[in-house]
């Protein structure tokens, strides 16, 4: 089972899952000076239904919130995409410590941790994981996570932490809006990529938000104390200390900013 340690980790993905060295891979380091403005990209609005939240579950990769993707009750639109994509899942991804975690970079700076709010184009598709599988299938919009004040919408996810501590376990998380996790700005960079976990498909139209939110070092210690194992490993249990892919070649590709 592919995973972040050494035997198991990035380095090794491309052993099983041969995208690991395609031409669109993700995360990558925006370079802020080579991102090309584009004044025809549409502001990027997300319109979520609170209601749409269902389950907080411990993958043993990361947390993740589900939402119920049956209907278009929560979709994000405008930006560089074509038509509605529905919300399906957020997740976040963190490092061993606070001073880095995130998975893409800006300029070379890693953030402490970053969240992906995951949907899937419902216009052109009948599931998320046919979407999956074009190449503009899916829109993932990372939030950077910056260390400073704790943030009482991420208190939210980490109070359910004692109830999903090991792999596997879910738990039932509803009314809950994730534009709460959106910063104030809504410029992003855009770029075409992919998942940043197996199978690495490369079906992601990726927006990544400039601004970060905050979260405490509290707060994101409580990430690290999730299991990556199951309640039955017993005394082998391991904390998920860290979940972030380094950055990928930009090969043949360019960065697009919805800001000057
Ligand atoms: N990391 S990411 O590129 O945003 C990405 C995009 C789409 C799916 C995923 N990860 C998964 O689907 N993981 C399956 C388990 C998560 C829900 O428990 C990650
Ligand atoms: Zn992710």
């Amino acid at each position: 089972q592919w995973g972040y340690e050494d035997h198991n980790g990035p380095d090794v993905w491309q052993d099983l899952f041969p995208l690991a060295n395609g031409d669109r891979q993700s995360p990558i380091n925006i370079i802020t000076k080579d991102a090309l403005y584009d004044p025809s990209l549409q502001p990027l609005l997300v319109d979520y239904d609170p209601h749409s939240a269902k389950v907080i579950s411990n993958s043993g990769h990361t947390v993740a919130v589900e939402f119920d993707d049956g209907d278009d009750s929560s979709v994000v639109r405008g930006g560089p995409l074509m038509g509605n994509y529905r919300l399906r899942q957020l997740h976040f991804h963190w490092g061993p410590s606070d001073g880095h975690g995130s998975e893409h970079k800006v300029d070379g700076v890693d953030y402490a941790a970053e969240l992906h709010i995951v949907h899937w184009n419902s216009e052109k598709f009948s599931s998320f994981v046919k979407a999956a599988c074009a190449p503009d299938g899916l829109a993932v919009l990372g939030v950077f996570l910056k260390v400073g004040e704790p943030n009482r919408y991420i208190e939210k996810i980490t109070d359910t932490f004692g109830a999903i501590r090991s792999k596997g376990k879910q738990s039932p998380f509803t009314n809950f809006d994730p534009s709460c996790l959106l910063p104030a700005s809504m410029d992003f960079w855009t770029y075409p990529g992919s998942l940043t976990v197996p199978p690495l498909l490369e079906s992601v139209v990726w927006t990544v938000l400039k601004d970060p939110i905050s979260i405490s070092c509290e707060q994101l210690a409580m990430f690290r104390s999730l299991l990556s194992t199951k309640e039955t490993a017993g005394i082998e249990s391991c904390c998920m200390t860290t979940n972030h892919r380094p950055v990928q070649p930009l090969k043949n590709r360019k960065v697009r900013a919805s800001f000057l």
